[in-house]
C-alpha cells in the first residue's frame, strides 16, 4: 500500500534541471508513495505549503529545494511526528551536511525509502522554529550578501566572497549573553552564532568541537576580531576546527553550550535564521529537544565544554540561584 506524501518542490533552487530532477523524484518515489506534488513560488513558499500538509494529516513531508526550501519545510514540522523527507538541490546544502543527510537526489530518495526515522533536536527563535543555526552580526550579513545571481555564477565560493566583502566593514558590537546559569558580557564583538546542528562550513558556528544535534543543548560560538587580518585567521581556524571535529583554542573565540540563551546586543544586529533575515536583535533561543522526525544515520556525540576566557572585556558574572 503506497503512503500519503506532499512533495514540496522549488524549482528555482540550485543550478540544475527542475524539470529533470523533478522527474527523477517521481520515477524514485512513486512506487512507494502517492505523492501530493506542490510547487513553491515567490509568493507561496515552502514554509506555507508545509504547513498545509501538516494540517491535511500527511503521513510525510519531503522537501526537494535549498537550504531555504529544506529549513522552511521542516520549521513547519517541528513538534508533530511527521517525518521529514529531504532532498538537497541548493547550493551550499548546509541543511543536508548538518544532519549527515545524503547530498544526491537518488540517494536522498533511497533514504526516504527505506530509511530509518529519527528524532533530532530543534529549536525556537523569537516564537520561530529553527532547524539549523541563529546568527547575529557578520554571518546575517554574509547572507544578506550573498545574491541569487552571485550563488548561482559562483556556488559555494559566493559564500566566500560574500565573506570576504564583509571583513572590510567589520563592526565590533557590544553583547549581552544569558544563559540558565551565567551573564556573559563583552564590548566588542563581531558574531555570535547559536547552533543546534550546522555544517563544516558555517564556520562561524564552529567554536565547540562537533556541533551535536541531539544533545538537547544549543552551541554558542562568539567571535571578536579587532583588524581583518585578525578576520582572515580567526576565520581559518574556524574553518580548520570545523573540518577536524576540534573545539577552538584561538583568543577571540569563545564557546558555550546551553539549554535557553537570550542574546542583546548594542547597536541592535541584524539577525539570520536558517539562512533568511528575520529581523534585529534581541534573540531568544530554546532547544526544542527531539522536535524534528528525520531519516537520518546516527552520528558520534562530543563530549560538552565551554570556552570564554580571551574575548576583549569579557566578563562572566555567575547567576546566584544556580
Ligand atoms: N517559483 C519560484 N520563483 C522564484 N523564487 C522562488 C520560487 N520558489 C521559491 N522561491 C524562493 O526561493 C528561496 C529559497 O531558495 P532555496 O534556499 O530553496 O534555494 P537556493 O537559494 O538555490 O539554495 P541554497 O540556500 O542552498 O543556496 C525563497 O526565498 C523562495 O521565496
Amino acid at each position: 500500500m503506497t503512503r500519503k506524501a506532499c512533495l514540496i518542490f522549488n524549482p528555482v533552487a540550485g543550478q540544475s534541471d527542475p524539470n529533470q530532477d523533478l522527474e527523477t523524484i517521481k520515477v524514485l518515489l512513486s512506487p512507494e508513495f502517492d505523492l501530493d506534488i506542490q510547487i513553491t513560488s515567490q509568493e507561496v513558499d515552502a514554509d506555507e505549503l508545509a504547513q498545509k500538509a501538516v494540517e491535511r494529516g500527511v503521513e510525510v513531508i519531503i522537501a526537494a529545494g535549498g537550504d531555504g526550501t529544506l529549513s522552511a519545510a521542516a520549521a513547519a514540522t517541528v513538534g508533530t511526528d511527521i517525518p521529514l523527507g529531504a532532498i538537497s538541490r541548493g547550493t551550499a546544502n548546509a541543511f543536508a551536511a548538518a544532519l549527515n543527510l545524503p547530498s544526491t537526489i537518488e540517494a536522498a530518495c533511497r533514504a526516504i525509502l527505506t530509511g530509518k526515522t529519527k528524532k533530532v533536536d530543534a529549536a525556537i527563535c523569537n516564537g520561530k522554529a529553527m532547524v539549523l543555526l541563529a546568527g547575529v552580526g557578520f554571518e546575517a550579513e554574509t547572507v544578506e550578501n550573498t545574491s541569487r545571481q552571485l550563488k548561482n555564477r559562483w556556488g559555494m565560493l559566493a559564500y566566500v566572497m560574500a565573506g570576504v566583502q564583509q571583513l572590510s566593514q567589520l563592526e565590533a558590537f557590544e553583547v549581552e549573553i544569558e544563559t540558565d546559569d551565567k551573564i556573559i558580557r563583552s564590548p566588542a564583538v563581531n558574531a555570535v552564532t547559536v547552533a543546534n546542528a550546522a555544517p563544516p562550513t558555517s564556520i562561524l558556528a564552529q567554536g565547540p568541537a562537533g556541533i551535536i544535534y541531539d544533545d538537547g543543548l544549543l552551541d554558542v560560538t562568539i567571535v571578536a576580531v579587532e583588524k581583518w587580518t585578525d578576520a582572515i585567521a580567526t576565520s581559518y581556524h574556524l574553518l580548520q576546527t570545523g573540518r577536524s571535529g576540534d573545539a577552538a583554542s584561538l583568543d577571540k573565540i569563545g564557546y558555550l553550550r546551553t539549554k535557553r540563551v537570550k542574546i542583546t546586543t548594542q547597536p541592535p544586529q541584524k539577525v539570520v535564521l536558517d539562512g533568511e533575515i528575520i529581523g534585529t536583535t534581541p534573540i531568544e533561543v530554546e532547544c526544542v529537544p527531539d522536535g524534528l522526525t528525520i531519516c537520518i544515520p546516527e552520528t558520534l556525540a562530543e563530549e560538552p565544554s565551554e570556552k570564554l576566557e580571551g574575548l576583549p572585556g569579557v566578563e562572566v558574572e555567575m547567576k546566584s540561584d544556580t
